[in-house]
């Protein structure tokens, strides 16, 4: 690397390029060689002062219990190199190095003021929301550089454009454990996605409900993955954006309430004009397919899929192994009544250690997998280098008669904190009420407008 230290006049080269939860990424637009074609993810902190469970900090006491045999996570000094790391030796072997870009941990010196910098210059792109709730880390020194994947390395170089999509996929199948409760038997028939969207617009973090439905985008059937990409266009929330040469150009910046999609419509059409040879108005739809038949081709979602199903207790069981690793009475077996205990949660505060550490690695490996973001690149081949040699697969869209090539990766693939486990049981639980909750309303509200019983809202998402 040519240049290891980013100062405050460095700051005008990196700009926004999204954010979630946690960071702030930052596309470089210089000229340093180093940097080109590369984006910086930096961590935030949040502004009312606690940075939630995630801390600062290394691995904890009990999480080094957990990742004791991934002894590469044991010595790394902050939860950067944590996550870095555990892209690196965790989540690459379960889903394939192919797809998965770790990044290259650049111990730069970060000026404060670069930082400081980068702080100011980003605030008007960032949703009014992200803004009030967290800010970019001051106290960081180091950071992450990887490759930009809404690009093709060197694609500008041909002065072909680049489509590339992101899409957010959740939680891909419905949870079969037994030690689900009787009274939150609706998590084996309804996904997680669509119970949570009822938490989200209840919490107006969302505007409107979105059809999307996961299981059929991990289904492995062409129509219900296109019936899939189809919903994620109509209601993009988080979890799907497009980008044209790597600006974005369809999609919110950051959140489900945020209405920055950007182009819609006729404008959406205009953008694919250069990338996909159809007619005005017939852009969009060969679009649409030509996302699902590379997600159905690829095959890329079915090791995903087996990594997120590494979750086999779900939360209703993992928080049981989770009190056993941090050695504290169980709070969730103090509230259940003594009846249910007897049956189900007692045997598992009998398990050897071991168990419970696998158990609950799984649910946090699988809580990464369930979170991640797939970026998928596309560029058209034309028609003098279709005989051509290229390292990147190939998609055919039967539509416009042309070929494409793309590439996938996997972003966001970070360790979550053990202490989350709480968290993730109370959420659990608050996701079931409120759908439940809403179910009932709705019923109700059916019934004394029509006079009959409820019946016209589908209550599987089995197929
Ligand atoms: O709990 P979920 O399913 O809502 O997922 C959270 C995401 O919410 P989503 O429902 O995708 O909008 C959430 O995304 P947003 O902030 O809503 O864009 C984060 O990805 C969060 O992860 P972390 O706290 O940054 O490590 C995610 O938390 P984890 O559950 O992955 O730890
Ligand atoms: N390597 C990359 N190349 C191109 N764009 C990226 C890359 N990494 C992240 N981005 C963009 O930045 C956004 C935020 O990144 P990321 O998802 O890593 O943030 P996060 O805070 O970890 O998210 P979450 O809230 O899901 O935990 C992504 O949605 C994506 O649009
Ligand atoms: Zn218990």
């Amino acid at each position: 690397m040519e240049k290891l230290i980013l100062e405050q006049k460095d700051a005008v080269d990196w700009v926004y390029r999204g954010e979630g939860a946690a960071n702030l990424v930052l596309a470089y637009t210089g000229s340093s060689p180093a940097f080109i074609g590369k984006v910086m993810r930096i961590q935030k902190s949040q502004r009312n002062g606690k940075n939630e469970v995630k801390g600062n900090g290394a691995l904890t006491k009990h999480e080094q219990l957990v990742w004791q045999e991934n002894e590469v996570l044991m010595a790394s000094p902050n939860n950067e190199i944590v996550d870095h790391l555990y892209v690196k030796h965790v989540m690459c072997p379960l889903l394939g190095p192919k797809n998965v870009d770790a990044g290259v941990y650049l111990r730069v010196l970060v000026a404060k003021e670069f930082l400081e910098f980068v702080d100011k210059n980003v605030t008007c792109h960032r949703p009014a929301w992200r803004v009030d709730s967290s800010q970019v880390d001051m106290n960081r020194d180091s950071v992450l550089i990887m490759s930009d994947h809404s690009i093709f390395p060197n694609g500008t170089l041909k002065g072909g454009p680049c489509i590339t999509v992101e899409i957010k996929p959740k939680c891909g199948f419905l949870p079969i454990s037994r030690f689900i409760a009787e009274e939150n038997a609706v998590k084996r028939t309804i996904t997680r996605f669509k119970m949570h969207q009822a938490l989200k617009l209840h919490n107006q973090e969302i505007s409107e409900y979105s059809e999307y439905n996961p299981l059929d985008l991990f289904s492995g059937s062409r129509d219900r993955i296109c019936k899939a990409i189809e919903a994620l266009y109509a209601t993009p929330q988080n979890n799907f954006r497009v980008f044209l040469n790597g600006s974005l150009v369809f999609g919110g910046l950051g959140s489900g309430t945020d209405c920055s999609t950007i182009l819609v419509g006729e404008a959406f059409e205009n953008a694919l004009k250069n990338v996909i040879q159809a007619d005005n108005g017939l852009r969009t739809t060969s679009f649409i397919q030509l996302v699902a038949e590379t997600v159905y081709t690829s095959g890329v979602l079915d090791q995903l899929l087996e990594v997120q199903k590494l979750d086999a207790y779900d939360i209703e069981g993992a928080i049981h192994a989770y009190y056993n690793i941090i050695s504290q009475p169980c709070m969730v077996c103090r509230e259940l009544s003594k009846d249910k205990l007897s049956h189900l949660y007692t045997p598992l505060h009998s398990i050897p250690l071991d168990e419970s550490l696998k158990i609950v690695k799984g649910y946090l490996i699988a809580a990464s997998a369930k979170d991640c973001s797939l970026m998928i690149s596309f560029r058209p081949k034309e028609n003098d280098d279709l005989l051509s040699r290229t390292s990147y697969s190939t998609v055919y869209l039967g539509s416009t008669n042309q070929v494409f090539e793309y590439k996938v990766h996997f972003i966001d693939l970070d360790l979550k904190p053990l202490k989350k486990m709480e968290y993730y049981y109370e959420l659990d639980k608050k996701i079931v009420n409120c759908y439940s909750q809403t179910v009932k309303t709705e019923r109700e509200a059916d019934n004394a407008v029509n006079g009959r019983p409820w019946k016209s809202i589908e209550m599987k998402d089995m197929p």
